[in-house]
């Protein structure tokens, strides 16, 4: 059996974000593999109109948790969601529940973060500082714990080119910084933001960097370790490929390509895409936190959960690989055909937002409103392209993270740990994960189904139909009124004509003395 599995067998074990993408993941596999696992909590709040019983029943009866309840038929049992709200104080727990977790925990994994780009600076401390600072404290108040799991980003550096795996530390101090949203105006903390984040690209690369800064100062005797995955993509293997459920990273422009909106991208085609399945990334995560409880080192250690140093792959490989896909899969009522121009212009990329992007979006509109109906691409097209700028600094650069803690805990898993929990992207083959990527988008986020594949394609063949059709008519009008303005180009017109003209007459004079 293995050793890591059987390592959760009977622990309680406490997880934040265990609503979120990687959260869920974590979950399920630490079901599957250690069904008799004492208790996972888990801190929710309601959301959405749901209560948090009614999200964890959505979750449990999801596709992603079938094989569980095979494994694990009482899996509701174990799983305690608790209420609790990350930017409260306390997290907003009641007494009760507060004096259970301190008492019976023995892991934590942390997940729970903001990861929105934008977000105002405010929000992103409390939620990437502030709250990892609490659940800090309360640790140290757990006598049972044997490892605290810290999940940040392989981008909490991204301001260097050379990534070690060690804590770096921030301009300002984490505590100035909490005290600081204490007191200071809104408006004042959107002016010193950027003078606050530096070079670094966005408030969620500088909060997580705080965040692990807050983990060392406030580590005390916990067993501490923190996990930095880089881009976290569907999954590879587990529970099968290509599970996917956000918009988040590649996802949402896989979606906007096979869908027709995104035809031009401003990416280094030969910078390293540094994606990492989601299920890698549980897989360490479930390494680290055995090795950790088990090994307990002397000091808090980082592992890089990362795939350019050991697997490479590109940002064009990846892009003609989707494009490839929705050849063979294309999604439901695209807006135009799945197309990508790769550019690292700036000149350029003006001239495909204005061309293949705003103009589209323009006439579209313009046909909705013809139609009487709502015009909305335009705003579509807003979003898009605001999305694409914030992208845009992770897929014009490539990095080099070091990974020496992550082989050696490899080296340190027996081979049936190796196999079980598997964080080897090596094993990994890009084009089969990219096409089980977009596959996975496909059925399980779009819930898109796959007896509509004919139509979608007959769709598309429309669309290419009316996009031939479009650039004629649009030829012959710049042509008509080109010929009404210049005598040159009448003269290249009439040569055109004429030089047809006899090219027929020689080309039948030639057939009819043939026969
Ligand atoms: C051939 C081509 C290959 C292309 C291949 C290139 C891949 C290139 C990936 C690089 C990826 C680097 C990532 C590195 C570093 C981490 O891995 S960090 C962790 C990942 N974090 C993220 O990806 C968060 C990014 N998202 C954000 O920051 C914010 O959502 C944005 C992009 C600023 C948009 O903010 P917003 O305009 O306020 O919009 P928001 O309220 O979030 O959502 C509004 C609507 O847009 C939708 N939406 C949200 N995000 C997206 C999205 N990304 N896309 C589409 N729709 C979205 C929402 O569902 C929502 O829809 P409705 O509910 O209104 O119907
Ligand atoms: N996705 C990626 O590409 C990468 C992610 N990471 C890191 O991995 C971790 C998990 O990310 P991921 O799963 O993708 O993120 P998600 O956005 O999918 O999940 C975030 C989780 O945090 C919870 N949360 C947010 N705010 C609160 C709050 N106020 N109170 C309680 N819970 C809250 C969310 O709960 P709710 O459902 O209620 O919103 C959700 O469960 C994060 O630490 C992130 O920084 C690192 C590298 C890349």
């Amino acid at each position: 059996m293995s050793t890591i599995a059987a390592f959760y067998g009977g622990k309680s074990i406490l997880i934040t974000g265990a609503t979120g993408f990687m959260g869920k993941v974590l979950m399920e596999k630490l079901f599957r593999t250690s069904p008799d696992l004492k208790v996972i909590y888990i801190l929710v709040r309601p959301k959405a109109g749901q209560t948090l019983q009614q999200r964890v029943f959505q979750i449990l009866n999801s596709k992603l948790f079938e094989k569980v309840k095979e494994v694990c038929p009482n899996v509701h049992e174990k799983i305690r969601a608790i209420y609790a709200d990350l930017n409260q104080n306390d997290f907003a727990m009641s007494e009760e529940d507060m004096q259970e977790l301190l008492s019976c925990t023995n892991i934590v994994f942390h997940c729970a973060a903001t990861v929105r780009f934008d977000d105002p600076l405010r929000h992103a401390v409390q939620l990437n500082v502030t709250a990892t600072q609490q659940l800090l404290l309360m640790a140290s108040q757990m006598p049972k714990l044997e490892a605290f799991v810290h999940i940040s980003t392989a981008f909490s550096n991204c301001n260097l080119k050379h990534i070690d795996e060690v804590i770096y530390p921030c301009p300002v101090e984490p505590k100035k910084i909490i005290d600081s949203m204490e007191w200071l105006d809104d408006s004042i903390i959107d002016e010193i933001t950027p003078k606050l984040i530096g070079d670094q690209p966005n408030t969620y690369t500088y909060t997580k960097a705080l965040g692990e800064m807050v983990v060392q100062q406030e580590s005390g005797n916990l067993n501490i370790a923190i996990v930095r995955p880089s881009i976290v993509g569907a999954t590879w293997q587990e529970p099968f490929p290509g599970w996917v459920d956000n918009l988040n990273g590649p996802s949402g422009l896989i979606i906007a390509a096979g869908k027709g909106f995104l035809r031009a991208i401003r990416a280094t085609p030969m910078a390293v895409a540094d994606l990492i399945p989601v299920d890698t990334v549980v897989n360490l995560t479930l390494a680290v936190g055995w090795y950790t409880a088990v090994h307990r080192p002397k000091s808090t250690l980082v592992y890089h959960c990362t795939s350019g140093n050991l697997n490479p792959c590109n940002w064009l490989k990846m892009g003609l690989q989707v494009l490839a896909t929705f050849e063979k899969i294309p999604l439901e009522r695209a807006f135009r055909r799945p197309y990508a121009n790769f550019t690292t212009n700036n000149f350029m990329t003006q001239y495909w937002n204005a061309v293949s992007h705003r103009a589209p979006a323009i006439i579209y509109d313009f046909y909705l409103r013809l139609t009487g109906r709502k015009p909305r691409m335009t705003k579509l097209m807003n979003r898009l392209l605001k999305t694409l700028s914030m992208m845009e600094y992770f897929i014009n650069r490539s990095w080099e993270w070091s990974t020496y803690n992550t082989e050696m805990l490899m080296s340190e898993l027996s081979p049936e740990d190796q196999r079980v929990f598997n964080f080897d992207v090596r094993q990994l083959n890009w084009l089969e994960y990219i096409e089980n990527y977009v596959l996975g988008i496909k059925k399980y986020l779009l819930k898109e189904d796959m007896a509509g594949i004919p139509e979608a394609k007959q769709h598309l063949k429309r669309l290419r139909n009316i996009h031939y059709l479009f650039n004629t008519a649009l030829f012959l009008i710049a042509w008509r009124l080109l010929i009404a303005r210049s005598q040159m180009a009448r003269n290249v017109w009439f040569f055109i004509v004429s030089f047809c003209y006899k090219f027929l007459s020689y080309f039948r004079a030639s057939s009819t003395l043939k026969v």
